[in-house]
């Protein structure tokens, strides 16, 4: 309650990055996550930001590499799921191409609002996409890629939502059909991205530090957002160092993703070989779900009468 008796509504996630965003010596860092677990293990870390990475929701959740093959279905009800465990803390997430023409690029931005996305960034690839840092891409052209961020505009304005519409370009790494390509190239398609009135740039694969200074000294002075990809095309940085470069969010998508494989596929393949489990200390049944809420879920119970879970 406030003092003049109103209800106080919670600050929004995209409110709470865009406020993030105002100070312009911070950088938010977001690791990326892609499944319940992840979630709270960025949570449990104290990260101020989070990441839905999409090549993450497609390797879990369909088991199938980055090449475009989730739907506005699958990245959506992750994305509402990933959003809803702590809703005070922003999540940026994927949106890919849109998922079709404009009109289906405004029907994702209006339902990531409503799911509590706190930004998503659309990008130029075409429909059979893939990930940013492969060989290969193409491209829709200017227009059309306009066209899906118009739409996208439109849709934050008219839904009234505080979402932050992310320009993604994937220029400098692909060409359309015209064979336009490369940094000047990308450069163009973002300078014209914040003309239709976008809220940050997402520069796809960077490919040296000099060429990070350029982007951000060559593009209008809105966010920018910096992907670090293990083993990618743009050389990793700090923090710090994307700090003092001028970048105001970066993005870690595939952090996560390289330890979950390397370890369980240890895990699996010791016991396959052995019969046994690797040793180590282990949280066990009551450590695993005391990260994902286990007391705060009883407690609930709890407190509105229920005897399900009391002297457990
Ligand atoms: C950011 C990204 O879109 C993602 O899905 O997380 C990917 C990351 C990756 O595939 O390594 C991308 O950069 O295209």
């Amino acid at each position: 309650m406030t003092s003049n008796g109103s209800i106080e509504r919670p600050v929004s996630g995209a409110r709470r990055l865009r406020q993030m965003l105002n100070d312009p010596s911070k950088t938010v860092v977001a690791p990326g996550v892609y499944d319940g677990i992840t979630t709270r293990l960025a949570l449990a870390q104290g990260f101020e930001c989070l990441y839905m990475t999409g090549a993450g929701t497609s390797m879990s959740r369909l088991g199938m590499a980055d090449l475009g093959l989730t739907t506005f279905t699958d990245m959506h009800q992750n994305a509402a799921m990933i959003a809803s465990i702590d809703p005070k803390v922003p999540v940026i997430a994927d949106a890919d191409t849109g998922y079709g023409g404009p009109i289906n690029v405004a029907n994702t931005v209006r339902a990531y609002a409503r799911a509590g996305v706190a930004g998503l960034h659309i990008e130029d690839q075409v429909q059979e996409k893939r990930c940013g840092h492969l060989s290969g891409k193409l491209l829709v052209s200017r227009e059309v890629y306009y066209n899906r961020l118009r739409a996208a505009c439109k849709a934050r304005d008219e839904s009234e939502s505080e979402i932050m519409i992310i320009a993604r370009t994937d220029a400098r790494a692909g060409k359309d059909a015209e064979g336009n390509g490369g940094f000047e190239e990308a450069t163009l398609r973002l300078t014209q991205a914040a003309e239709i009135g976008v809220d940050a740039f997402f520069f796809e694969a960077i490919q040296s530090e000099e060429e990070a200074k350029q982007v951000i000294e060559r593009l209008p002075k809105i966010p920018v957002l910096l992907n670090m990809v293990e083993g990618g095309k743009t050389p990793l940085m700090t923090t710090a160092q994307a700090n003092k470069l001028g970048f105001r969010i970066v993005i870690w998508p595939i952090t996560g993703l390289e330890a979950v494989v390397a370890s369980v596929k240890h895990a699996y393949q010791t016991l396959q070989k052995t019969g046994m489990t690797p040793e180590g200390p282990k949280l066990g049944p009551q450590g695993l779900f005391d990260l994902c809420g286990l007391k705060d879920l009883m407690a609930f119970d709890e407190s509105v009468g229920g005897k399900a879970y009391s002297g457990s």
